[in-house]
């Protein structure tokens, strides 16, 4: 445990540190990501400036290089399955954000594997919400030029994990819904780099049997503007309606956007998406997984309000595995549909096909 100064107000905890990073990143600034053998400073090329690209570089001397990710590695023709860096020498920003997200993009000459540190820096850029995309160069340990940068030890990563699932709540106020009268949103503050999360609790649900929960990820675009390209808003609707009708429940409305990659990188997503491209794909061409979201924030909800067995309204294995694996009992699962539409149909049945979603797209279909 760090002693403190009764005489400083010292900020020094392996999290605290980590949210600097990561808010240093997403000001296109660089940080210094070191472990014991070197030190690695860091740009993440979704948020740099073309001129603060150009001036990393000569300050490098041109030494510096792209970290990718497997996933985008495969999409230029690399299918070793590891993270890789390729030189950066007289590569332009143009070039360089071509190499790192552009679909259709062949010209990688020269790579080699990354190294761990290489990778943790990609880890930071995705709790930044940034595109997993740096741009790095080795440099000396305490590097004069690099004085004014954040630095950060590698190790404070993984010591901030247990931060992931420190919650409180901040508020708890009654709200009156159209459709179901007065609910009551709880607010939680905490977690890693984290924004806000909410509980909407309709109608009360008893704590000392299985309570009815939705978990349900932020969608800006179908939650709050009914787009007709996924199925998101109709589920958060009738998730509230079917808590309501089971005699009420909570449901956990979690800033998740774009399954964890933040509505940046959705909305250049799904540029690809109009051309053809199915929702996980698209999501590979810009170096994310299928799946970005974590549950620490849900379970942590879950206990912050007395609640340990669940019925969960959802069609996703993945968090009823996540609930499960945190030690809260799922007693039953139940589905939650929406519309099906000319526009989503292929997004759905690629849920089905690809993430392992329990959902019958052509039964949906058969019963409009
Ligand atoms: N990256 C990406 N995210 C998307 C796309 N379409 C929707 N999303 C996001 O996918 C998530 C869907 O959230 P949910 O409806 O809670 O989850 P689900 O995985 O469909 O599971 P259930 O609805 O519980 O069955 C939200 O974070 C959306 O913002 C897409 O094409 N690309
Ligand atoms: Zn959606």
């Amino acid at each position: 445990m760090t002693e403190h100064s009764p005489f400083a107000l010292e900020f020094k905890d392996p999290s605290r540190e980590v949210e600097r990073a990561v808010a240093e990143l997403r000001f296109g600034r660089p940080i210094i990501l070191e472990d014991r053998s070197r030190a690695l400073a860091v740009l993440a090329l979704d948020a740099v400036s073309p001129a603060l690209y150009d001036q990393f570089a000569s300050v490098v001397g041109q030494k510096h290089e792209l970290f990718l990710t497997r996933n985008r590695a495969e999409k230029l023709g690399i299918t070793r399955a590891s993270d890789i860096v390729a030189p950066l020498r007289n590569v332009s920003f143009h070039q360089a954000s071509e190499l790192a997200y552009t679909p259709g993009t062949k010209h990688l000459s020269a790579w080699r594997k990354a190294n761990e540190l290489e990778s943790a820096s990609a880890e930071l850029a995705s709790t930044a919400l940034l595109l997993p995309a740096m741009v790095c160069a080795e440099v000396e340990r305490d590097d004069k030029r690099f004085s004014s940068c954040c630095t950060l030890d590698h190790a404070q990563l993984s010591a901030s994990s247990n931060v992931r699932q420190s919650f409180q709540i901040v508020a708890r106020t009654p709200v009156p819904l159209e459709t179901f009268g007065y609910a009551d949103f709880v607010v939680f503050r905490g977690g890693l780099a984290q924004k806000d999360q909410v509980a909407i609790v309709v109608g009360k649900p008893d704590v000392s049997k299985p309570v009815p929960i939705r978990i349900h990820s932020s969608c800006i675009t179908g939650d709050l503007c009914g787009s007709l390209k996924c199925d998101c808003g109709d589920q958060l609707r009738n998730g509230l309606d079917l808590l309501a009708k089971a005699g009420g429940g909570v449901l956990l409305y979690l800033d998740q956007e774009g399954r964890g990659t933040g509505i940046g990188a959705k909305m250049r997503a799904y540029g690809f998406q109009h051309r053809g491209m199915d929702t996980i794909d698209a999501d590979a061409q810009l170096g994310f997984g299928a799946d970005h979201r974590r549950y620490e924030a849900a379970v942590a909800m879950l206990k912050l309000l007395n609640i340990d067995e669940v019925i969960v309204y959802t069609n996703n294995p993945t968090k009823i595995a996540a609930l499960s694996d945190a030690g809260i009992l799922v007693h039953a699962r139940s589905a939650v549909t929406g519309r099906v539409t000319s526009e989503n149909e292929f997004y759905l049945r690629t849920k089905t096909a690809r993430a392992g979603h329990m959902l019958d797209v052509d039964a949906l279909i058969a019963a409009e």
